[in-house]
């Protein structure tokens, strides 16, 4: 990628607007327009900073160390274009009046049609693709997550989200803590770290020379007075001078010479300040004259300093600041440490169901607009049920018409035959008006319009439903729907109910959402944020200690929207946890692969959780294997043996039966063999070269299993 306009992206965060022929017939535009390409120069430039009451920094700072390493990336950021004023870097149409997203590097503004192109996946946020990696321009900093109007048009809530999430949390964009000064000594990336993640750190930190009082905590701007109280007794910064704050009260607290406000402060909270003396004042607001030994205050005490300080513009502690704690709470949450899980897994692994039960059990709600979503999807799912039974309903009929006229044909032409016989009528027969709606529903699910007649079928169809639900073809038909392939298997938690859900008025419950197909969008990702509930968290029973601070964000992610080899998993630099998912039942189920090639879904399966395993971007992650769906694998293997996958070849314990039928405690091995093929296959990609686990040890002793334990 050596041009911001480089096209390489075919992005996962897809546009309805960018078509992927629209990216390849720009692409060869790009060639042939090779002079209107916008270069990175370096350029030097003034970089200006706001200033803010939240301690940002003023234009004109001069101290050599900071300015240059400053200046530095500013260097880095310049950019130049060719195009009349005003106009988008890419496709240099449109005037200053045109909507446009820019660039955090390097400022380069794009119109609607060129940002998604110019700016790929944005795996770093709002990015030129060539800008990716680099750091951000400074003054962008306090936009950092804050989401465009332009974009939230062109891309869904949970695109905006990622790239959103992405652009605040990448390793690149993080602020160099070289930039920030506090009483005139550097920060290192551990100190940074200290004070961004101590109680109450400075709220949106910039690069900038910074005081800090460590004994209370007092927090500002070089050269200007207080603007917070942060924690106090954090190791970072040099000593503090006398005329950090530029003070000129002659009072002289914790070593600084306070400012005048801060003197009426004190003065306000009772404290005698006459004859220029010395203050110890600690983080909970008590203090002590230098040379005394009697420790008085707090100076918080006052119920209307809080006002008297706003008046001032001066700082108060956090939990004066709100006295409900709302500030505090709210910092605490802020402050937890944010773990990011990645799910992903070959198609109808249960990725969607693992995630719909972890909103769930979270208390993640379903907004408002997931649940219409998901109540039409469930509708929706639920005239296609029909339809499929509609289908197998016509087959049936014709089977035993066929059958009765082979008895006629056989019993000769002179016989009478039953009524029906004669009529054409047969268990299954319609009476003309359902059957009309029967043909309408079986030729709108075939033709795949099923999801463009809703909402309006659940107003107009719904009475048809209760009648077909009452008639006894068709409850014919539904005694024999196991022999219809196409029907899942949760069909029939929807069909018991159809009358229920196909009102107008029907809610989805959990148990409805959990169990509804499709309504996760299958090519997209979704994500969501959680933390254990306290109090799940204190009837916990299986001893496991959950971290009361840790927030988890759960990213779901389906194999179709990872592009060719998974490219797009580059996305996910800064996860924690790679969550696989593989569902037991895939060993003897086929698909058609991209080529058109029916491949096995477990071999599927274990190709996807290779090419993850070995993908760069998760090479240092941890992983963990989810086995789904092990409550039907019993019964799939009294039917079909676990060796009809041809990678499970090797399965063979010694298998008891109980009337015939398989144990168990075989199921369980099956289970245990599996994940030890897949633990297996994962030191086989990576070679690792650490021990085995003692659940390795134990793998294929299920071939030494005796009969007397499967059957125990
Ligand atoms: N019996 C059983 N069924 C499950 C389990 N997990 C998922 N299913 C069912 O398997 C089907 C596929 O599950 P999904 O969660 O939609 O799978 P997915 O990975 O999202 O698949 P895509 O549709 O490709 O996105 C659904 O009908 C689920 O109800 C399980 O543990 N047990
Ligand atoms: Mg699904």
């Amino acid at each position: 990628m050596d041009s911001p306009h480089s096209d390489t992206t075919g992005s996962v965060l897809s546009s309805p607007s960018v078509s992927s022929s629209g990216v390849f017939s720009q692409k060869r535009a790009d060639i042939h327009n090779n002079e209107t390409t916008t270069r990175h120069v370096k350029r030097p430039s003034a970089v200006t900073f706001r200033d803010p009451e939240s301690c940002d920094m003023v234009q004109g700072e001069s101290n050599s160390n900071y300015s240059e390493t400053q200046s530095m990336h500013a260097a880095e950021q310049s950019i130049e274009r060719n195009g009349k004023k005003g106009s988008c870097y890419r496709c240099l149409e449109g005037n200053q009046f045109t909507e446009k997203e820019i660039c955090i590097v390097c400022n380069a503004k794009y119109c609607c049609k060129c940002v998604l192109r110019a700016m790929g996946s944005m795996p770093e946020g709002r990015k030129c693709v060539t800008c990716i990696g680099k750091k951000i321009n400074e003054s962008r900093r306090a936009s950092l997550g804050k989401c465009s109007r332009l974009l939230k048009q062109l891309l869904n809530e949970l695109e905006v989200k990622q790239a959103m999430s992405s652009e605040k949390t990448c390793k690149a964009n993080q602020l160099p803590p070289q930039l920030v000064l506090i009483n005139g000594e550097p920060l290192n990336q551990y100190k940074l770290h200290v004070l961004q993640t101590c109680q109450n750190p400075p709220k949106k930190l910039k690069p900038g020379r910074y005081w800090y009082d460590k004994v209370s905590g007092f927090w500002g701007k070089e050269g200007d007075g207080p603007c917070l109280i942060i924690t106090a007794q954090l190791n970072v910064g040099g000593r503090i001078k006398a005329k950090a704050s530029n003070g000129n009260a002659k009072v002289l607290v914790n070593d600084r010479e306070i400012t005048r406000k801060e003197l009426w402060m004190l003065q306000f909270a009772g404290v005698n300040c006459e004859g220029k003396p010395s203050f110890w004042l600690s983080a909970d607001g008590s203090y002590q004259e230098e040379g005394q030994k009697n420790e008085k205050g707090p100076i918080w005490k006052k119920t209307r300093i809080k006002l008297f300080c706003a008046l001032l513009s001066l700082p108060v502690p956090p939990n004066v600041a709100n006295p409900a704690g709302e500030d505090v709470s709210q910092r605490t949450l802020e402050q937890q440490v944010l773990l990011k899980l990645l799910l992903v897994g070959y198609q109808k692994s249960g990725t969607s169901t693992i995630y719909k039960q972890a909103k769930i059990l979270y208390n993640v709600p379903f907004s408002e607009d997931e649940r219409q979503n998901i109540k039409l999807k469930i509708q929706c799912n639920l005239y296609g049920y029909l339809a499929i039974l509609l289908e197998g309903r016509e087959r049936f009929e014709e089977e035993v018409l066929l059958e009765n006229r082979k008895l006629q044909f056989a019993d000769g032409p002179g016989s009478s035959g039953g009524a029906s016989q004669i009529d054409g009528k047969t268990k299954y027969s319609l009476s003309p008006r359902l059957k009309a709606f029967s043909e309408w529903l079986v030729q709108v699910m075939v033709s795949g319009n099923l999801e463009v007649i809703f909402p309006a079928a659940t107003r107009e169809y719904a009475p048809f439903i209760q009648k077909l639900w009452n008639d006894a073809a068709f409850q014919a038909t539904y005694n024999r729907r196991h022999e219809l392939q196409m029907l899942p298997r949760i069909a029939t938690y929807f069909l018991e109910r159809a009358v229920e859900i196909s009102r107008t008025d029907y809610e989805p419950s959990d148990m409805d959402i959990l169990y509804a197909e499709g309504t996760q969008s299958s090519n997209g990702l979704s994500s969501m944020e959680f933390s254990f509930p306290t109090r799940e968290r204190e009837s916990f029973i299986d001893g496991y200690q959950h971290d009361p601070l840790a927030r988890y964000q759960l990213i779901r992610l389906h194999p179709s929207s990872l592009g060719a080899s998974c490219k797009w998993v580059g996305m996910f630099e800064d996860i924690n946890m790679v969550l696989f998912c593989v569902s037991l039942t895939d060993y003897d189920e086929f698909w058609l692969d991209s080529n058109g090639v029916l491949i096995n879904k477990m071999v599927a399966s274990k190709q996807l959780f290779e090419t993850i395993v070995s993908h760069p971007t998760l090479e240092q992650k941890d992983f963990l294997l989810i086995l789904n769906k092990a409550d039907l694998l019993l019964e799939k293997m009294e039917e079909v043996p676990l060796t009809r996958c041809e990678w499970f070849h090797d399965f063979n314990p010694v298998i008891s039966h109980h009337n015939n039928n398989l144990t168990a405690s075989v199921a369980q091995r099956a289970f245990h063999y599996i994940a030890v093929k897949f633990k297996r296959y994962a030191r086989e990609i990576l070679k690792w070269d650490h021990n085995e686990n003692s659940f390795i040890n134990n793998e294929f002793s299920t071939t030494t299993v005796t009969e007397a334990s499967t059957t125990s």
